[in-house]
């Protein structure tokens, strides 16, 4: 296993959750403690993304990203990782496919907000990921209605797994998915990015520091 990647045993069950995080804030945390708690993790891996595909503008530096994704996430098993940047990998069929290949026997779950679930069907071979790994999906402030009634939930239907029954989730084979309704918080890095909370330029150099 090379140095620069988070350590996983055969047999454990990973979540991983993609996002830009620009910047991370807590409903990341929010729904990642509560995939833990209901889907049975082992652990869960933030994928940094080095920008997402269907996204216009680029984020920022994924080494701001990074260390504020570290700060707002600090749990002994979520580990903030780019993975995505040293697989060389964007779509994330193509990171799951690198993911099965570096890590023989460890059993991945792929997580998303209701908002992602919606639109996955616009996502490169989004068929191929719902067929690949078991996807744990969490429920978003204005979100439900058209996650609920979208396409990937229409065609995957019948591979819906009850609510009472997430903590099979990773048990059994895709398709599989199961939408949990947690309590949710209003919160997105469009609204921080927006109130000045954050830019995505470089890092503001400090003016007490000495040049
Ligand atoms: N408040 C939230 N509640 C539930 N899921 C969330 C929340 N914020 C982000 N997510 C989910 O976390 C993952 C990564 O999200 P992302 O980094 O795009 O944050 P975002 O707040 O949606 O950003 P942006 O506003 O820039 O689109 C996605 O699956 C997204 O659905
Ligand atoms: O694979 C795709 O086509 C694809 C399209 C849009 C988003 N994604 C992934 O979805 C995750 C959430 O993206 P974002 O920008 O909404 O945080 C992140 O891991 C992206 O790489 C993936």
């Amino acid at each position: 296993m090379r140095h620069d990647l988070p350590f996983a045993r055969a047999g454990q069950v990973i979540g991983l959750l993609g996002g830009s995080f620009d910047p991370a804030h807590e409903g990341h945390a929010h729904i990642t403690r509560e995939a833990l708690r209901r889907f049975g993790l082992d652990a869960v891996w933030w994928l940094v993304s080095p920008g997402n595909p269907l996204k216009d503008e680029g984020p920022a530096d994924m080494t701001r990203r990074m260390d504020r994704a570290r700060e707002v996430m600090q749990h002994p098993r979520v580990e903030v990782s780019d993975i995505e940047a040293r697989t060389g990998t964007r779509y994330t069929a193509q990171t799951l496919r690198a993911l099965a290949k570096l890590y023989p026997g460890v059993r991945f779950v792929w997580l998303m907000g209701a908002d992602n679930l919606a639109q996955l069907d616009r996502w490169q071979d989004w068929q191929e990921i719902m067929e690949t790994v078991p996807v744990g999906v969490l429920a978003r402030p204005g979100q439900r209605i058209s996650a609920r009634s979208s396409k990937a939930a229409r065609l995957y239907r019948t591979d819906k797994l009850p609510a009472r029954a997430s903590h099979r989730l990773a048990l059994g084979a895709a398709p599989r998915w199961c939408f949990l309704n947690v309590p949710m918080v209003d919160i997105s890095s469009t609204r921080i990015r927006k109130s000045g909370g954050w830019s995505r330029g470089p890092a503001p150099v400090r003016k007490d520091r000495k040049m």
